[in-house]
């Protein structure tokens, strides 16, 4: 089933088109990477499937996003709630400075949770979803600044889960860490895709063949071809896709 579906997407930048007539379905609980050189567009997409694009001056969108049926720029849709269904992880981490557990009970926490049960229950879940808990349990006062790269990156992971979203975006969540840390959040996506809908963006050709199910290539803002990864990686249809995934650009 498709879970978001991109109608004839447009995005300008003022004056400069930086998504060209975009369409693409995206399934549900799969992940889809995006690839391409730098500047195609592929975080600009991103952003817009929960509307992050919206906090930048002179961006004008056109076309359709529609979430589990609705469309996110035409229907009445809350924001929060949005993002909240449609949580973000950004290539460096951001831990808020505060301590792991307030970290990861801030979202419900602003939803209204307040019961101190319930919230060591969420946080726990959350953390063990994100494959940090056995890492960090005996000391969840500790502030979430003071771990690792790669900690700090799985406690945003939690803390977007602790909200319940369907769907996360993750901009190059792993391009900062290191090879063993890479490979833990590699084995959290492909666990994660279990109960969530993942869209990645890489600029790690070898991570996109790992991980994700579907491939994007974006070329200058047009989506060039939208494939298995499979496929996409040893038959590409198109030659531009050949030509970048063979390393002849980019
Ligand atoms: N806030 C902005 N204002 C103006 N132009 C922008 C803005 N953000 C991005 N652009 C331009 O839009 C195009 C697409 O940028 P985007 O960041 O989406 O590409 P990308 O494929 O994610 O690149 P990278 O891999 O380098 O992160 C680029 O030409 C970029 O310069």
């Amino acid at each position: 089933m498709n879970i978001i579906e991109v109608k004839n997407l447009n995005l300008f930048y003022s004056k400069f088109q930086a998504l060209k007539d975009i369409s693409m379905d995206i399934k549900e609980k799969k992940v889809t990477a995006l690839i391409g050189p730098s500047g195609c567009g592929k975080s600009t997409f991103l952003r817009c499937l929960n509307r992050m694009n919206d906090l930048i001056d002179g961006v004008k969108i056109k076309g359709d996003v529609i979430i589990n049926g609705r469309n996110i720029y035409k229907d009445r849709v809350d924001i929060v709630e949005l993002r909240k269904n449609v949580g973000m992880i950004f290539q460096k981490s951001n831990p808020f400075p505060m301590s792991i557990f307030d970290n990861v009970a801030y979202g419900p926490r602003i939803n209204g949770i307040r019961d101190k049960k319930r919230l060591e229950e969420i946080v726990e879940n959350s953390l063990k979803k994100a494959a940090l808990w056995e890492e960090v349990k005996d000391d969840l006062k500790k502030s979430g600044l003071s771990l690792s790269g790669g900690q700090q990156q799985r406690l945003c992971i939690a803390r977007a889960l602790a909200v319940e979203p369907e769907i996360i975006l993750m901009d190059e969540p792993a391009s900062a860490l290191d090879p063993i840390s890479t490979t833990k959040i590699e084995d959290l996506i492909f666990e994660l895709k279990k109960n969530y809908t993942i869209v990645i963006v890489t600029h790690n050709m070898q991570q996109a063949a790992r991980v994700s199910d579907q491939t994007a290539f974006f070329y200058m803002g047009d989506l060039i071809e939208f494939n298995d990864t499979k496929k996409l990686f040893t038959a590409p249809e198109n030659e531009k896709t050949e030509a970048y995934i063979s390393g002849r650009f980019g």
